[in-house]
């Protein structure tokens, strides 16, 4: 997107699928083409996967560290997922509500919904994959996870998608890419238009 929409307060974007239905990919295409936005970087008890970055992809710590952060209130939601702990820096939001910019958070159903709870205004997304066999092709595909652990985040997509499709603003279905990707941007922008996002304060119009 080219010139920033005028957002107030801020816009915090929560994108939640089963594991393996894109939303990663679909998140990082809308980060490389929309200046304002920052992904929130979660930290997390679970070790590095194939090439993940510390402090890219996610701030890896032991359970000791992820505890005290709890205790300081330095997250704005977190959660255990498949046996790990998993939290949203407090410090994203506080950003995104400053600068007027776009947060991304690419977290699980419960922690979209703490969002939300905490945070009216916060604009849920949920991404489908088109069938079962084409989530658990992205997963062995991806060649990141066990056998086991795709058996696991098998069991655990249907219930995922079940809330997911309760409890969401929106539904993008991840199929092909450039459709999904174009939707997930259309709700982008159409969010950035809603009335009292826009700052009118900026204009030269006298109403507002
Ligand atoms: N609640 C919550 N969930 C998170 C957070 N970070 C990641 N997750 C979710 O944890 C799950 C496992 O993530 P990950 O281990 O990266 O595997 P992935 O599902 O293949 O991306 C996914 O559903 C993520 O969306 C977080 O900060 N909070
Ligand atoms: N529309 C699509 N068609 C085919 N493969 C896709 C599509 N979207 C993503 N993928 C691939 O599926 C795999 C899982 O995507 P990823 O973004 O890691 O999922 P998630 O973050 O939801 O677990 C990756 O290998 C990715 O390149």
């Amino acid at each position: 997107m080219s010139e920033p929409t005028i957002l107030q307060p801020g816009l915090l974007l929560v994108l939640s699928a089963p594991s393996g239905a894109g939303k990663t990919t679909l998140a990082r295409q809308l980060l490389k083409e929309t200046p304002q936005a920052h992904f929130s970087i979660s930290v997390t008890t679970r070790r590095p996967r194939g090439k993940e970055q510390e402090g890219v992809d996610y701030h890896f710590v032991d359970v000791a560290t992820f505890q005290s952060k709890i205790e300081r209130g330095e997250f704005v939601e977190w959660a255990e997922v498949h046996g790990h702990f998993y939290g949203s820096p407090q410090s994203t939001v506080d950003m995104a509500r400053a600068q007027r910019g776009v947060a991304i958070f690419d977290i699980d159903v419960q922690g979209g919904q703490a969002i939300k709870r905490k945070h009216p205004d916060a604009v849920l997304i949920f991404v489908l994959p088109p069938s079962m066999e084409e989530l658990e092709r992205r997963l062995r595909d991806r060649q990141t996870d066990s056998d086991e652990t795709i058996r696991r985040r098998m069991l655990a997509a249907r219930s995922e998608m079940e809330r997911g499709i309760s409890a969401y603003d929106y539904v993008v279905v991840n199929d092909d890419f450039e459709r999904a990707y174009s939707e997930l941007r259309a709700v982008v922008v159409a969010e950035g238009c809603r009335r009292g996002r826009v700052d009118l304060s900026r204009l030269k119009l006298g109403v507002g």
